[in-house]
């Protein structure tokens, strides 16, 4: 059969079902060595199923022809089939997705006349982060100011990455190119307009000076009002701090509606801020108040889709991580979804989207891809992302990816630290780290990375061990375990089994074809319910 995949094994007598097997696996599982007695040369022989020269394109799905040697040896063949899985057909995409019940939201709420000119009123980036507009060039000046000496001098971290950072940010901008970029050294972060006067002065006259620069992007969490206006009349150009830079980036990258609506919404504290007069205030809070109700409609229909799921047993795996650090290209990976593209962008996903894939056991599961933290933006901007976070608060297990390349490995990884623990994440939610882009020369050697699973989500290098690892949590947290039966061939048992769990693999008996053996991820409840309809196998 074209799907199956051929595995020859040597194995040692370990147990009498698995003694010495040759085995074909299905393109996508080797679900037969995921049983705990073997799960040391489960190991190692799924090791070489991922490994370049088993397969050819170092990809999960590849051929398989591999020998592992295991001592004393006997052989005997299986074919697995491969199985339909019912459960596939329960929750296709429209029940992932709440995309295709966003037409109970009503699009005139977000295409609100009045808004689209507060948001000119209040400078929001009228001209950047608008998809309407053409390739017009915005040039931009970077100013990082540094705290260099004292008590508030940052010790995580230096003015050049957190430099670096901001060009990073600003240019993912549309239509935006950063003309020049200085670290500014600064007494504290507190004075009226963070410069000094004389280094104000210096900065103004290199910024009028340059016919290029339109726009001075000072690289501080959030600017108050007094301050933007004394910095814009200073500059004669138009001034952005990180939040406005961050929701430009948000607008242009959301898509879906309840992203779209989550964005409004995240304006809003900051239209709050700039804008004078009763009528503006009031109006501001109509608004929250109808996007609130409008994402709490999207909430509910998400809660109903993790109701479907819980009901139709589909762990999930919620994927966080600073931004950029890999998290789409790393599902990806695990799931070849084409949907998963990874980009070398900040905040290049801002819809949370879940992904089928499938654990080495068989069985599946659904990767949730999240939006990525960031340092330096006020909490209002990411508390307003809270569907994201609520897929991770309710996933069974969180896979938290690392940036290893990253000079700011350990502080981006204590960013996004922090910001789970400020979730109602159950305690006893397994987080698991995945040290990412290890294939680059700038990756952190393996001692700096400690406990992390060291992965190439570009080149598939580790995916196995860390799918092993997840696969493990994923069955210990939500009750499965691996079980094997040896039945009637065609009984009513089987057709049970494939019913209730949809995932087991069977092979008949070459010497008893009235025989096939199974092998089922099943939870103790089903098992139960297994004994009790045909008694104990
Ligand atoms: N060299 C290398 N590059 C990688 C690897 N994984 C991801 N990248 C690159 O890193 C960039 C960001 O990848 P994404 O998968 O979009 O990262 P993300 O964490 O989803 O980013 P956001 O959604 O923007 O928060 C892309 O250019 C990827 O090609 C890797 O293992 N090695
Ligand atoms: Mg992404």
């Amino acid at each position: 059969m074209a799907c199956l995949r051929r595995l020859t094994v040597f194995a040692n007598n370990h147990e009498r079902f698995f003694m010495s097997t040759k085995i074909y696996f299905t393109s996508n599982n080797y679900s037969w060595f995921c049983d705990r007695s073997l799960r040391k040369w489960n190991h190692i022989v799924s090791r070489s199923l991922f490994t370049k020269e088993s397969h050819g394109h170092g990809d999960v799905n590849g051929h398989v022809n591999t020998m592992c040697s295991f001592g004393k040896v006997h052989v005997r063949q299986f074919s697995l089939t491969q199985c339909d899985f019912k459960k596939k057909k329960m929750y296709n995409k429209e029940s992932l997705s709440v995309e295709l019940e966003e037409n109970i939201i009503d699009e005139s709420l977000l295409e609100d006349e009045y808004f689209e000119s507060l948001r000119g009123d209040a400078r929001i980036l009228e001209f950047v982060g608008s998809k309407s507009r053409g390739p017009e060039r915005v040039g931009v000046l970077v100013l990082q100011p540094w705290v260099k000496w004292g008590a508030s001098k940052r010790t995580d971290t230096s003015g050049q990455l957190l430099l670096d950072e901001a060009v990073a940010l600003v240019a993912t901008l549309p239509g935006v190119h950063v003309v020049d970029k200085e670290i500014v050294p600064v007494r504290t972060m507190d004075r009226k307009l963070i410069f000094g006067s004389g280094t104000l002065e210096r900065l103004v006259s290199q910024a009028r000076a340059s016919r290029n620069i339109s726009c001075v992007f000072i690289s501080v969490e959030m600017l108050r009002k007094a301050q933007i206006i004394e910095l814009e009349e200073a500059f004669g150009r138009k001034v952005l701090d990180r939040y406005s830079v961050v929701l430009g980036i948000f607008r242009y990258h959301a898509h879906t509606k309840e992203a779209r609506l989550q964005v409004a919404l995240a304006e809003l504290p900051y239209m709050r801020k700039r804008l004078s007069g009763e009528k503006g205030h009031l109006m501001i809070m109509e608004r929250e108040k109808h996007l609130k109700a409008a994402l709490d409609k999207l909430a509910g229909v998400r809660a109903i889709i993790r109701q479907r799921r819980t009901k139709d047993s589909i762990p999930t795996v919620a994927v966080v991580g600073y931004t950029n650090s890999g998290k789409t290209s790393l599902i990806h990976a695990i799931t070849s979804d084409a949907r998963a593209e990874g980009k070398d962008q900040l905040f290049a996903t801002l819809d949370v989207t879940a992904h089928e894939g499938r654990l080495p056991c068989g069985l599946e599961v659904l990767f949730i891809d999240t939006v990525g933290f960031i340092q330096d933006i006020p909490t209002e901007l990411v508390a307003s992302f809270k569907a994201t976070l609520e897929d991770a608060v309710y996933s069974n297990v969180v896979v938290h990816v690392r940036d290893a390349s990253h000079p700011d490995y350990e502080l981006q990884g204590a960013i996004v630290t922090q910001t789970l623990a400020s979730l109602p994440l159950p305690e006893d939610t397994p987080i698991i780290t995945v040290a990412n882009k290890i294939d680059l020369e700038t990756a952190k050697p393996k001692e700096e990375l400690k406990e992390a699973h060291r992965v190439s989500a570009l080149k598939g290098q580790g995916i196995e061990d860390l799918l092993h690892d997840v696969e493990g949590e994923v069955l210990r947290v939500t009750g499965r375990k691996v079980w094997k039966f040896s039945l009637p061939t065609g009984s009513r048992e089987i057709q049970w089994l494939r019913r209730v769990t949809g995932l087991a693999y069977e092979e008949m008996d070459e010497a008893d074809p009235q025989t096939t053996h199974i092998l089922a991820v099943l939870t103790n409840q089903e098992l139960s319910a297994f004994h009790r309809n045909f008694g104990k196998q």
